[in-house]
């Protein structure tokens, strides 16, 4: 079941999440309405395992967010017969322990450099199927599992499906940068990219806080950065969605300011884009500029 399985909170719910249930109960509108995203989650995932995940496929990588537990489930749902003879490659340490808790086989890129198909999720989806990720700071090792599949498959909630990037995901591209880095790269992304309020994520509960003078404004909030799987910090960088016309473009100046390790722009990878509705159906946009709305996967 579904419950069993470790799933990372991000956005809207997180954050009920962790107010608890309790406000919720003060709010059936509310619980019902994240109930309807997860479901919305679901659907799209079960339905893009259904259309991509064949008995033939052999190595299959696993993305990481709080959709693709779903994607794993419905994986465990095909048997142990045709799961036996699977390898499973993660894109981060809550993707890594998907696999294990639910008994699958883990493997590395590096020993399966070629991947049949891998699923993963995205923070924002554009008609072109260029996608916003590294909402949970997993787009270093998301990007190369991605860039490793035959086949790349996106799966989000309707949240996600927008005409252009940075109009629906306020926080903006994640960058990965080397810690010592990140001063000079965080000023050149303000000053000269284009993206004035681009900040360092900082980590929730690391430490007590720290009251300005003793710590500048901007770094006052908690005592610490995030720190990625690779031990790198992350910078979040919203821009005007006019920009976002040409994401692949401003993925390349970001990539080459030194220090930079990642950009959470995925730009002409995903050949297709599964996003779950309300309504049960699911949308499916394709590379090649088709668009279907079919009734989601029986769950
Ligand atoms: O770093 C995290 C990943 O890019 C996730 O795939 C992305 O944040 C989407 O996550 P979720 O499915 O929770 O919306």
């Amino acid at each position: 079941m579904i419950s069993s399985l470790p799933v990372r909170g991000v956005g809207e719910e997180a954050g009920l999440a962790e107010a608890g249930v309790a406000s919720m109960k003060k709010d059936p509108q509310v619980a019902q309405k994240v109930s309807g995203i997860e479901s919305s989650k679901r659907l799209a995932a079960y339905t893009a395992v259904d259309h991509h995940i064949k008995p033939e496929h052999r190595v299959i990588g696993i993305g990481s967010g709080s959709t693709v537990p779903y994607v794993v489930e419905r994986i465990v749902q095909q048997g142990q017969e045709v799961n036996k003879g699977r390898v499973f490659i993660p894109t981060g340490f809550q993707s890594r322990q998907l696999i294990l808790n639910a008994k699958l086989s883990v493997g590395d890129v590096d020993e399966y450099p070629s991947i049949d198909v891998t699923i993963d999720g995205a923070d924002e989806v554009d008609s072109s199927l260029n996608c916003i990720k590294g909402g949970g700071a997993c787009h270093l090792r998301e990007k190369v599992i991605a860039e490793a599949a035959k086949t790349f498959i996106v799966v989000a909630d309707y949240r996600k499906n927008s005409q252009s990037l940075c109009t629906n995901y306020p926080p903006g591209v994640p960058i990965e940068v080397v810690p010592f880095a990140y001063g000079k790269v965080l000023t050149a992304v303000q000053k000269s990219i284009g993206s004035p309020k681009a900040t360092l994520r900082m980590a929730i509960k690391k430490g007590e806080q720290i009251p300005p003078p003793l710590m500048t404004p901007a770094l006052s909030l908690t005592a610490g950065p995030v720190v990625t799987d690779n031990g790198h910090f992350v910078i979040d960088a919203p821009f005007e969605p006019e920009r976002m016309q040409d994401p692949s473009a401003v993925l390349r100046q970001i990539k080459l300011l030194t220090g930079v390790v990642e950009v959470g722009l995925f730009c002409n990878m995903a050949k297709a884009a599964y996003f779950g509705n309300e309504d049960g159906t699911v949308t499916i946009r394709h590379a090649d500029g088709r668009t279907e709305e079919i009734s989601g996967a029986q769950q």
